[in-house]
């Protein structure tokens, strides 16, 4: 029998999942962040309704897509208490309202060129109570007087052009860290062949697969880049 699923049966759904693919990967969350990271997620389809956040033909859940995606990266690196982290063209808040929301002793900073975007974010901000990010209209080229132990990016730029715009903002023994798709080899080379001009950024570059952690993945990386 064909039914409609009540929103109540969809958010529990969502819950469910992201509760198992974080079990799955012994990434530790109470139900309260679990359900900030739902609301998230309607919120962000919500804002996508007016400005252009996200793939709006979307063929897979956002809950796993974008939410457990940016969470993800936390298996990779350990989000300290104080820690300040950069997330450099968040567009819609990722991975940086994720993160805040999984971590909320770490200090986060989203910024985006499109000021429309940084609009969605500073009220997603606000309405789901997170207190330690803080969404900023700017280029990451315009941001002074401040540096990150860690600088974040998903789907923003080649990983040179990235290194080249976190190489002044990291302090020394700071990570860059992103998620991306596809064959990575050229863009890798053309980031160690420029490390000179980026201030040594990259020294080394780790790369993790995560194909099999969702056929939502398919062929996506997490790359980290270190001095
Ligand atoms: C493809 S979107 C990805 C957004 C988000 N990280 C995500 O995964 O959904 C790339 C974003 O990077 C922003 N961007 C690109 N270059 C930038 C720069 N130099 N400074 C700040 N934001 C930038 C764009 O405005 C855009 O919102």
């Amino acid at each position: 029998m064909n039914r409609r699923i009540t929103l109540m049966e969809q958010l529990h759904d969502e819950l469910t999942t992201l509760q198992a693919l974080c079990a799955e990967h012994s990434i530790e969350l109470d139900t309260e962040k679990l359900e900030k990271l739902v609301h998230y997620g309607h919120l962000l389809e919500e804002w996508n309704l007016k400005v252009n956040l996200i793939s709006r033909k979307e063929d897979s859940p956002v809950i796993i897509k974008h939410i457990f995606h940016s969470i993800l990266i936390s298996s990779y690196h350990s989000f300290r208490k104080e820690e300040r982290v950069l997330d450099l063209g968040t567009g819609g808040g990722l991975p940086g309202i994720p993160l805040s929301i999984a971590f909320p002793d770490t200090r986060f900073l989203l910024v985006d060129a499109t000021g429309k975007k940084i609009t969605a974010c500073q009220a997603m901000i606000k309405e789901l109570g997170i207190t330690n990010a803080i969404a900023m209209h700017t280029r990451v080229e315009e941001l002074k007087g401040v540096v990150f132990d860690t600088v974040l990016s998903r789907q923003v730029a080649p990983l040179e052009q990235l290194c080249r715009y976190a190489a002044r903002l990291l302090k020394p023994d700071g990570t860059l860290i992103c998620l991306k798709g596809g064959n990575l080899d050229r863009e890798i080379s053309k980031a160690i062949e420029s490390r000179e001009k980026n201030n040594g950024l990259p020294l080394t570059v780790e790369l993790y697969p995560i194909s099999a952690v969702s056929s939502f993945f398919s062929e996506k990386q997490i790359v980290i880049a270190r001095r």
